[in-house]
């Protein structure tokens, strides 16, 4: 199976877009100014905070098609003639880990790229009257409701506690997580204690960011979340809910501008910045000590060079415009993991034998350097074995260095053992390892014969291929949730994506099918993103 790598450039038209259902326009209204920094900043000079009263210069309203528009007014009948939202979407991209897991925990360089799997999140608002908060994810058999009154918003809205949607948050405060302990007491208690603490851990990592985030004054809504991405495979599921999570937060504060048309890369390049900020903090709390890389590519899309050196600083981040199409085989070994655990387990194996594995991490950073450099020279070509070959090295390398730091599987190791037997290509794992998935880069002209035996054997030994391309587009909005799908249209010729529909769509081609951000055929209409790519 071959990998196709997306047209990373001008992939979009954008003369097609802003038409239909409802554009999604900037909120930086008349009244309001950047102050240099990308904050925005209300009349009277105060930055504007992330709170749903703090709205003076992003106020908006819709014009009955969904479109916003932006209106100032004075702040105290804010609250009282804020609109319902419509129901809309959101949605970020899997990833792939082609060079460097693991060691961009500890401050080294790793590539990755976004793959074509997705994870699609419906906002609901409520009506007025409904003050209630319920994350509904039914892949993972979530459903929990709480009262938006009754969180513990003091403590979180505290002078001395309180985040804006413009920090830069790089570690939870414990008594923050304290806080919120009670309200994932009573949560999934007929579940088993494995996935009850799987719930936990995604409603607490909400919580967490709802509360941070808003104020009491948020209005009630539901998030229902589907994915087409493998959890806890290597791909980055938890990842791309963060980024889902925080772009939908966000929104509904109203304190990003655009997606749209023209929108100009530096104004995107925030917005993405601030979704990417946020996401962390939900990955920071499902994974202990993630490294950002994750939610970096599920946020940007396409495919990035990423180092964090300095964890209160931003990580430095490479986009790779022209990173090849490279003929990759995606295997699942369906042995499930914890990238929690696996992170840790190499902390600890760096505390016995720093010296040791700091070697490692310093060889893995070398191979990813070296990666970086060969794909980006003029000479680099994917039809040419040679390239290949030395780009294949570079992966056995990588994942030879990741095997020492004990972080395979012996299902990672049968799959490299076929692929090697077979002189097929050249395999790593992918991700956190333990389990999860392996990447195989294909040799040029291998035969469809041996290709053949490979897929049998892997489908005999119950393992998956997945079909996916590289370098798609990052976190995407669909405002509001009408979507041009070839299915049950309106004579608008859009399709209204409610509660029911979304939950009913029969399995990952179903959501594909449904609100797929591709419809088989190049991008939807409808589905925005921020364009970020000069
Ligand atoms: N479809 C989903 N619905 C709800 N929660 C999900 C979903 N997919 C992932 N998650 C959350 O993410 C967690 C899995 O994250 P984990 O980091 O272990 O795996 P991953 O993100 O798939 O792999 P990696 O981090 O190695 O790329 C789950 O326990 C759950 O909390
Ligand atoms: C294992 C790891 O390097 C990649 C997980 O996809 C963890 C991280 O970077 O947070």
């Amino acid at each position: 199976m071959t990998q196709r790598m997306m047209n990373t450039v001008g992939f979009h038209a954008d003369a097609e877009h802003g038409h239909g259902h409802g554009q999604f326009n900037p909120y930086i209204s008349s009244n309001g100014n950047s102050n240099g920094n990308g904050h925005l900043q209300e009349p009277n000079g105060h930055l504007n905070g992330s709170s749903g009263v703090t709205l003076t210069l992003t106020n908006g309203t819709t014009n009955g098609n969904g479109v916003l528009k932006p209106v100032s007014r004075p702040s105290h009948d804010r609250r009282k003639s804020t609109p319902m939202m419509p129901t809309f979407m959101v949605s970020a991209p899997g990833k792939v880990i082609v060079f460097g897991e693991h060691a961009v925990v500890h401050g080294k360089a790793a590539i990755a790229a976004a793959i074509s799997l997705r994870s699609y999140l419906l906002v609901t608002t409520l009506s007025k009257s409904r003050r209630t908060v319920t994350l509904r994810f039914p892949d993972i058999d979530l459903n929990h409701t709480w009262n938006i009154d009754s969180l513990p918003w003091d403590t979180f809205s505290h002078p001395s506690k309180k985040k804006y949607y413009y920090d830069l948050v790089t570690t939870l405060d414990p008594e923050l997580v304290a806080a919120i302990q009670p309200f994932l007491a009573n949560i999934s208690t007929d579940k088993s204690p494995d996935l009850r603490k799987v719930h936990q851990n995604s409603a607490g990592s909400f919580l967490y960011m709802f509360l941070s985030l808003g104020s009491q004054s948020f209005p009630g809504c539901q998030y229902t979340l589907r994915s087409t991405i493998p959890i806890g495979a290597g791909l980055g599921s938890s990842a791309t809910i963060a980024v889902c999570m925080s772009a939908a937060l966000l929104l509904q504060l109203r304190t990003l501008s655009g997606p749209h048309p023209d929108q100009p890369a530096d104004e995107a390049r925030l917005q993405i910045e601030r979704i990417n900020r946020w996401a962390f903090v939900y990955e920071m709390f499902i994974h202990g000590n993630p490294s950002g890389v994750d939610n970096t590519v599920a946020t940007q899309g396409k495919a990035v060079e990423f180092q964090r050196t300095d964890y209160n600083k931003p990580p430095t981040v490479r986009p790779l415009w022209d990173f090849p199409e490279l003929p990759l085989l995606l295997v699942d070994t369906k042995t499930p993991k914890s990238t929690a655990f696996e992170v840790a387990k190499v902390a600890k194996l760096r505390e016995k034998h720093p010296k040791l594995v700091g070697a490692i991490l310093d060889s893995v950073h070398k191979v990813t350097k070296s990666s970086a450099d060969m794909i980006e020279q003029l000479d680099f070509d994917t039809n040419s074995e040679e390239s290949l070959k030395e780009l294949g090295e570079l992966m056995t390398i990588n994942h030879g260095l990741l095997v020492s730091l004990g972080v395979s599987h012996p299902r990672l190791e049968r799959v490299r053992e076929l692929v090697d037997h077979e002189g097929i290509g050249w395999t790593k794992l992918t991700g956190a390892g333990g389990g999860g998935c392996s990447i195989t880069l294909l040799r040029p002209g291998v035969s469809r014969e041996k290709l053949d035996r490979l897929e049998q054997r892997l489908d005999e030994e119950g393992y998956e291929k997945f079909e996916t391309t590289l370098g798609g587009d990052g976190v995407g909005v669909l405002w509001p949730a009408v979507l041009k799908n070839g299915m049950d249209e309106d004579h608008e010729g859009g399709m209204e994506i409610d509660l029911d529909k979304f939950l009913s769509a029969q399995g990952n081609e179903g959501v594909e099918k449904l609100v797929g951000v591709h419809g088989g055929v190049g991008e939807r209409e409808g589905w925005k993103f921020w364009r970020v790519e000069s």
